[in-house]
């Protein structure tokens, strides 16, 4: 089995997490808080309350975890691609697959990395949704001292499932989106590129950005209610299951609620995936 594809997943994955994280904090922020009036106010009430380092709250898990992650969606992708179409990363400019098996590879690849995303995932929405200002002395300390701290007491108050809230959620959003982010990433690159040849730099960017884009935009529903799945039980239990928290969310709040955290998710989407595809693409072709 090709292991290189599994390295540049992880490096590429890396590269764009850094990138997205700021933007990430004020998604999960919008979508699980009612206090901020959009996503300006949001930014400088976390720079004025938290410093820039509330921006980063809860990067240092994703950064460990990006490892695991997303080498298993892109190393999970190509080899599925390898069992459906008998081809190698470097034989499929040549012989490009159908759409239908990029598809079929995409959701086989989403649906294994988010089990293996949704601990991580749930532990990052924790430590992002805690507002107190970052160690400042005689103010209350927040309840999740860090990412260890927070999977212990998780563990501890709401055993071992208590790690995986929100899973559910999470596989429903990731299995058909990562469909879409590979398919529309390959239709552009092909409709870019001549016959038989590498795609160009400047294709991989806008290419990889818009597969971002439209993964997302496809994703953000189901996004708003993992991410309020995954905040679900940390006082009480509000939601019975995913589809409770789907009605009782539009009930409350109208059907907008879907769309929260849309733009933000567009934003933060195109470089983070731009820059995901280019390092993967220069990784496998430096390597190959
Ligand atoms: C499938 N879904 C839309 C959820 C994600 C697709 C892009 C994944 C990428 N690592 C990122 O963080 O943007």
């Amino acid at each position: 089995m090709p292991v290189e594809e599994f390295v540049a997943g992880w490096i590429s994955g890396a590269l764009g997490l850094v990138l997205g994280h700021p933007f990430d904090t004020v998604k999960v922020r919008l979508q699980t808080q009612t206090t901020y009036r959009g996503i300006v106010d949001c930014m400088v009430k976390i720079y004025r309350h938290e410093s820039l380092l509330g921006f980063f709250k809860g990067m240092s898990f994703p950064i460990a975890s990006i490892a695991v992650v997303n080498s298993v969606l892109f190393g999970v992708y190509s080899n599925t691609l390898l069992l459906l179409t008998a081809t190698s990363h470097q034989e499929r400019r040549a012989q490009p697959p159908s759409y239908m098996h990029i598809f079929l590879a995409g959701c086989t690849g989403g649906f294994l990395q988010a089990y293996c995303l949704a601990p991580f995932d749930l532990i990052k929405v924790r430590l992002q949704n805690q507002t107190e200002p970052v160690a400042q002395p005689g103010s209350t300390p927040p309840q999740y001292q860090g990412p260890v701290h927070c999977a212990a007491s998780i563990f501890r108050e709401e055993g071992y499932r208590g790690l995986f809230r929100g899973a559910w959620a999470l596989m429903l959003r990731d299995t058909p989106t990562m469909g879409i982010y590979f398919i529309t990433y390959e239709g552009l690159c092909h409709q870019y590129t001549p016959e038989g040849q590498n795609p160009s730099s400047a294709t991989v960017l806008v290419a990889g950005g818009f597969a971002g884009i439209a993964s997302w935009v496809a994703a953000t529903p189901l996004d708003v209610i993992k991410s309020r799945m995954q905040m679900d039980g940390l006082r009480r239990r509000v939601y019975q299951g995913v589809l409770d928290c789907m009605v009782s969310s539009v009930r409350q709040e109208g059907l907008g609620v879907f769309f929260r955290g849309v733009t933000i998710n567009s934003a933060r989407a195109f470089p983070v995936n731009a820059v995901t595809f280019l390092s993967y693409e220069y990784l496998l072709r430096w390597w190959g």
